[in-house]
């Protein structure tokens, strides 16, 4: 079977587990990375990765020309690196490179721009990749159906150093028709990678859905899960949720 080319904007916390899974899947190739900085670094994502091979190329940003997609071809381009990443990529679509987007924290132009890169080439965008996370936001969008008169919080917790409020539990918000401002609970403390937890408050009841992402390779699961979704779509804005919630009606029991 023809294997599916990769490319990745960002090689940092997390671009680096996302290659990681990428590398040790057989179904894909790792073309290259781009990272921002001309910083001495490894020239290959895997000999930086800890593998004796000289797979994935690190390219600087600053060598990506107009015509880097024609000269550096790949099927998907996987983007997690920082909100400015998807001004650079706009020639991938042209050439017809489906896209995946986890960056979490696009302004509203950026996310605007990404989505009009879907007309031309089928792009997906989730600010929380992993299957765990997406299920527990259609859940929790089935569980405020069912109790809408539920008090609801989301808290979010994560590593010391992100400066952001979490993209996901935004998102999370806006599914349940919150005001983020309001009812998203923010904890910054050590090296969490990523925990968000919805509670539903009844008067007699609580529920909460929580889920932990407990490795950076999570993300790079849930890169590999989309883009073998995303492979020979037609163009147009796909998300982890229609996926998820497609899955959630084929196997749903029937009482
Ligand atoms: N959707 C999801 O499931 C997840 C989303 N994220 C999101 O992914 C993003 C990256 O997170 P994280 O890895 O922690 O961040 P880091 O700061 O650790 O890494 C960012 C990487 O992006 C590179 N970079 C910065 N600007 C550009 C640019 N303009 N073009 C190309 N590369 C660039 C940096 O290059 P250099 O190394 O040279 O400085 C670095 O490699 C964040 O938005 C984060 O919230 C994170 C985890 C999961
Ligand atoms: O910055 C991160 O690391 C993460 N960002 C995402 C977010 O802001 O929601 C998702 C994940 O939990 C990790």
């Amino acid at each position: 079977m023809k294997k599916i080319k990769v490319g990745i904007w960002g090689f940092g916390k997390t671009g680096k587990l996302i290659a990681d899974e990428f590398l040790k899947d057989s179904r894909f190739v790792l073309s290259w990375v781009v990272r921002k900085n001309k910083i001495k670094h490894s020239k290959f994502a895997s000999s930086d990765l800890g593998y004796e091979t000289n797979i994935g190329k690190i390219i600087p940003i600053s060598d990506v020309s107009d015509n880097f997609f024609l000269k550096n071809p790949v099927d998907i381009l996987v983007d997690f690196s920082h909100n400015y990443g998807v001004h650079s990529y706009k020639n991938a679509a042209k050439s017809g490179i489906a896209i995946i987007s986890g960056v979490s924290n696009y302004q509203p132009e950026e996310l605007s721009l990404l989505k009009s890169l879907s007309e031309i080439t089928p792009v997906l965008y989730s600010p929380n990749i992993t299957l765990g996370v997406t299920f527990l936001m259609v859940a929790s969008h089935v569980l405020k159906k069912i109790i809408p008169n539920a008090d609801i919080e989301i808290i979010e917790e994560h590593f010391k150093g992100k400066t952001e409020v979490s993209g996901t539990a935004k998102k999370i918000a806006q599914t349940l028709e919150l005001d983020e401002s309001k009812h998203i609970n923010s904890i910054r403390v050590g090296g969490i990678v990523g925990r968000h937890e919805v509670i539903f408050g009844m008067p007699n009841q609580t529920i909460r859905l929580s889920h932990s992402s407990i490795s950076r390779a999570a993300f790079g699961q849930g890169a590999i899960f989309a883009a073998k979704h995303l492979i020979g779509k037609m163009p147009g804005l796909y998300s982890m949720e229609s996926i998820i919630a497609d899955m959630v009606r084929k196997h749903c029991p029937t009482y």
